[in-house]
């Protein structure tokens, strides 16, 4: 069976898949252009795939009819045309659960950074401004007892509200397709519309898909509903913001600040506006990266790759939405 993995992953799926397939790896830091991933997914059975892999009609009439499967190296799979896939019967795999802890601490720690303005107070010990212990300086917000609005409660929602309900007594809203009481029980948490979220949430944190419905769910209009001392966390997809309308809420103090480790696109452009303020923190997209959620990611990757290979059922299939 001929595959192509489209970047260097663990050993610890990279090694099995190795041992049984004719499998080429991208070798580079960054990844193959579209030209370059055609190409070297041309006649392949399978292709383990990033989140920076387009892959749609174009891509499967490329790679050919004997293709079976694609395994993407991610939870998240808006980079896949499921709905395509389906039609062609290629299975799609992802790699659910593994990376929740990981991204959840991500969250939180972006939270508290954006709340109590980490990225002023690093500016100002690296440029050397810091000239004495400042009573009205780096003043943020209080953590202990707020609310958190939890913006799609899945996996990584519910792990988020489980550090902020039991780590700091926060009282936890969220909105959700559909009831969720058990969710409900544990954090003593309440299901509302998203614009009640809003308006009463003292953090409000993303841990939706990127689909139809929430591409762009946060613009102008949402941010003037949230509060003035309000932050916002994105560990979701970059889409789900629209970043001038961000840019404007944090240079407006139409919200407080903001902690972002998603953009769009990824790097952020080189001249976005967001890159220089100082109410936004911004991480290069590292909530799964941990030793052992990247090893376990790669092993539920490839576990998907060799059952689709083999036309056994993916351990881990995605459905179109
Ligand atoms: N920053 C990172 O490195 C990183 C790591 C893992 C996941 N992610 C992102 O986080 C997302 C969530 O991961 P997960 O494992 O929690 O997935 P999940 O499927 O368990 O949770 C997503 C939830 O969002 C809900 N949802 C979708 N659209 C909604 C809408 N319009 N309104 C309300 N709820 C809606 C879904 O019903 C689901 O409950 C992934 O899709 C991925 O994009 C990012
Ligand atoms: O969706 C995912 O899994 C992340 O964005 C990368 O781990």
């Amino acid at each position: 069976m001929k595959v192509f993995v489209t970047r260097q992953i663990p050993a610890a799926g990279l090694d099995r898949i190795r041992n049984v397939c004719d499998c080429e790896v991208w070798p580079d830091r960054l990844p193959p252009s579209r030209d370059q991933l055609l190409e070297k997914s041309a006649g392949c059975d399978g292709v383990l795939s990033l989140l920076s892999d387009r892959i749609d009609a174009e891509f499967f009439d490329h790679v050919g009819p004997q293709l079976k499967v694609v395994s993407n190296f991610a939870v998240g799979y808006n980079n896949i045309d499921v709905a395509e896939a389906d039609r062609r019967g290629i299975a799609v795999g992802n790699t659910p659960g593994v990376l929740t802890d990981a991204t959840a601490d991500i969250a939180v720690g972006l939270l508290l950074a954006a709340a109590r303005c980490f990225r002023e107070g690093i500016d100002n010990v690296t440029h050397e401004q810091w000239k004495t212990w400042e009573p009205m300086g780096f003043i943020g917000q209080d953590l202990v007892g707020k609310t958190i609005g939890i913006v799609g409660m899945g996996r990584i929602g519910a792990a988020v509200a489980r550090r902020l309900h039991f780590g700091w007594g926060m009282s936890v809203l969220y909105t959700a397709r559909s009831e969720k009481p058990e969710i409900d029980d544990q954090f003593n948490a309440r299901r509302v519309e998203f614009s009640t979220l809003l308006a009463e949430s003292d953090f409000v944190s993303i841990h939706t898909d990127l689909n139809p419905q929430t591409e762009k769910l946060f613009g102008d209009e949402t941010f003037a509903q949230m509060k003035p001392t309000s932050v916002l966390v994105n560990t979701a997809r970059g889409g789900i913001v629209d970043q001038q309308a961000l840019h404007r809420a944090l240079q407006a103090g139409t919200i407080f600040a903001a902690g972002l480790d998603v953009t769009e696109p990824e790097p952020l452009a080189a001249d976005s506006p967001l890159r220089s303020m100082g109410n936004c923190v911004i991480l290069p997209h590292i909530g799964s990266g941990t030793v052992a959620s990247r090893d376990a990611m790669a092993t539920i990757a490839a576990d998907n790759l060799l059952a689709g290979l083999n036309g056994q059922p993916l351990p881990h299939r995605v459905a179109a939405n």
